[in-house]
C-alpha cells in the first residue's frame, strides 16, 4: 500500500470534528478511492480540555496552529479555524513555506489574502483547495474549475448564506418582522459570532468574490463587491412582492460586462416560481451560466458539520490522488487585476412608498420618474387597512433602469411634498 497522506488539522469545532468523523468512519472507503490511506497525524485547537464528542487520543496535540503547520510529519494542512488574520493566516503561510498543501473552509481568509496565498503556494509547488469555503457541501468550486473549464462564463449567481435565506423565508412563512426572526436565528445558533457577517452580506460577499475569480480569471476582489445586507427588508415588502409574484433573496451576482467586473450581494426580487425563488430555509443555491453549457443550478446544504466536512474531504482526497490544480483554476500570476464596474447593469426595480392621498400626488411621483428617465411598467395603489384615510401605499415596477437613475428619482421624490417616510427600492433580477 502506498504511504498514507497525513493531515494536520487546525480547528476542532463544527467543521473540524466533522472532518475527524469522516476520516475515522470512512477510512477504508477513502483509501480505496484515493489509492492510499488518509490519516490525521496532529491537531490544534484553543482548549485542550474541551469535550469534543470524538476520539482524538491517537493524534498529537499542538497548542499553536503555526507549530502544527510546520510539523514535518504532515503533508496537508487543513485549516478550519476561521478568521482572516491571526492564526489562520500565519499558520497557512507557515504551512506553504514548509512545503504543505492546504485545504481550507475559510472564505474570509481567501477573500482577503487569496491572491497572495495562491502566488506563494504556486511558487512553492503547493496547492490550495477551498471547496468548503463556498456553499458548504455543494461542489461548486470543482464544477466551475473542472467541469466548466471549457466555457466562457457569462454569470455566476446564488444564495450563499443559509442564515439570511432562513430569516427571509421564515419571515414570509410566519408573517413575522425581521427583528423577531433575527432573534430566533440567534437562539437556534445559526448566526456567526459576529452576526453582521451573515445579515450584512459579508460572508456571502466573500464567497461570491471567490467564484468570480475562478469564473472570470481575475484576482480576488472582495473590496469591489457591492454589499447590502437584509436588515432593511421589511415584512411588508416581502408580502407585497409575493402578491406580485416575487420572492426577496439575498442574491449574489457576478458578471463581466463592457464596463468591468460587476459583483453584487444585495437583496433582490426574483420570480417566485424560479429555482432561486423556491429556495427555502437555510439551503444554498448556486447558478452557473457558461456560453456552451447554458445554465446549471446546484442546490444543497451550505453549512453544518457533515456537508462542510464532505467538501473538505473531497479536496483532501483529490490531493491524496495526486490531483494538482491551480488555486483559482489557472496560474495565479495569470489572473488579471479586475476593473470594477462602477455601477450595476440596469434592471427593473420594485418601488414601494407611502404618499399623501390627495389629487396630483401620483402625478408628481410619475413626473419625478420621468425626469430621471425611468419608465413605469406596472403601478398599484393599495388601501392598507392600518393606514389613515389620507395616506396610500403605492407600488411601482419600473422598466429597466440604472441604479444611478433610481437614486436620482428617489431624491426627487423627497422634493414632491407628497412622500411620507422613506421609499423602498429593490432590484428585480432576471434569473
Ligand atoms: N460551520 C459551518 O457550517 C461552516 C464553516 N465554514 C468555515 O469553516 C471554518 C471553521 O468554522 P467552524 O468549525 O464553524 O468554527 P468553530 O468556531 O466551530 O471552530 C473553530 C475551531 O478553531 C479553533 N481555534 C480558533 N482559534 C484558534 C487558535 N488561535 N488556535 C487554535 N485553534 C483555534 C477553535 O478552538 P476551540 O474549540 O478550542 O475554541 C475551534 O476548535 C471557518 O472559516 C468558517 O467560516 C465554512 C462553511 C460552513
Ligand atoms: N454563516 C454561514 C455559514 C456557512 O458559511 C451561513 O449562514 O451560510
Amino acid at each position: 500500500m502506498p504511504a498514507p497522506l497525513r493531515i494536520g488539522l487546525a480547528g476542532l469545532g463544527t467543521v473540524g470534528i466533522g472532518v475527524v468523523k469522516i476520516v475515522q468512519s470512512h477510512a477504508d472507503l477513502i483509501a480505496a478511492r484515493a489509492g492510499r490511506p488518509v490519516e490525521i497525524t496532529a491537531v490544534s485547537a484553543r482548549d485542550p480540555q474541551k469535550n469534543r464528542d470524538a476520539d482524538l487520543s491517537t493524534y498529537h496535540w499542538e497548542a499553536d496552529p503555526v507549530a502544527l503547520a510546520r510539523r514535518n510529519d504532515i503533508d496537508v494542512f487543513v485549516e478550519v479555524m476561521g478568521g482572516h488574520e491571526g492564526p489562520a493566516r500565519l499558520a497557512t503561510e507557515a504551512a506553504i513555506a514548509t512545503g504543505k498543501d492546504i485545504v481550507t473552509a475559510n472564505k474570509a481568509l481567501l477573500a482577503h489574502h487569496g491572491h497572495a496565498l495562491a502566488l506563494a503556494a504556486e511558487a512553492a509547488g503547493r496547492v490550495i483547495r477551498f471547496e468548503a469555503a463556498v456553499a458548504g457541501g455543494i461542489p461548486v468550486i470543482k464544477t466551475l474549475t473542472e467541469g466548466l473549464a471549457g466555457n466562457q462564463m457569462r454569470r455566476v449567481m446564488g444564495v450563499m448564506n443559509g442564515t439570511c435565506n432562513y430569516i427571509l423565508t421564515r419571515m414570509q412563512a410566519a408573517g413575522l418582522p425581521y427583528e423577531t426572526v433575527f432573534e430566533e436565528a440567534r437562539q437556534l445558533g445559526y448566526l456567526e459570532a459576529d452576526p453582521n457577517l451573515d445579515v450584512g452580506g459579508i460572508d456571502a460577499g466573500h464567497k461570491l468574490s471567490l467564484l468570480a475569480a475562478i469564473a472570470f480569471g481575475t484576482r480576488v476582489s472582495f473590496d469591489n463587491v457591492e454589499l447590502e445586507g437584509i436588515g432593511n427588508v421589511s415584512i411588508d415588502d416581502i408580502n407585497l412582492a409575493d402578491d406580485m409574484g416575487y420572492h426577496i433573496k439575498l442574491l449574489g451576482v457576478a458578471q463581466m460586462t463592457g464596463r468591468g467586473l460587476e459583483q453584487r450581494m444585495t437583496p433582490c426580487l426574483v420570480p417566485a416560481e424560479s429555482p432561486l425563488g423556491q429556495l427555502q430555509g437555510g439551503t444554498n443555491m448556486v447558478v452557473l451560466e457558461g456560453d456552451s453549457v447554458g445554465q446549471i443550478v446546484m442546490r444543497g446544504a451550505g453549512a453544518g458539520a457533515g456537508p462542510t466536512a464532505s467538501a473538505v474531504m473531497a479536496d483532501v482526497i483529490d490531493i491524496a490522488r495526486g490531483t494538482r490544480l491551480s488555486t483559482f483554476g489557472r496560474p495565479a500570476a495569470s489572473l488579471a487585476e479586475p476593473v470594477a464596474a462602477k455601477s450595476a447593469t440596469p434592471a427593473p426595480y420594485y418601488l414601494r412608498m407611502t404618499l399623501l392621498d390627495k389629487p396630483g400626488a401620483l402625478a408628481k411621483i410619475a413626473t419625478a420618474l420621468g425626469e430621471a428617465g425611468i419608465s413605469i411598467d406596472q403601478m398599484r395603489q393599495l388601501n392598507q387597512p392600518n393606514e389613515a384615510d389620507n395616506k396610500a401605499t403605492v407600488l411601482i415596477v419600473t422598466h429597466k433602469a440604472s441604479p444611478a437613475d433610481v437614486a436620482y428619482a428617489l431624491a426627487q421624490f423627497d422634493t414632491t411634498g407628497v412622500l411620507i417616510g422613506a421609499p423602498a427600492a429593490i432590484r428585480i433580477e432576471e434569473v
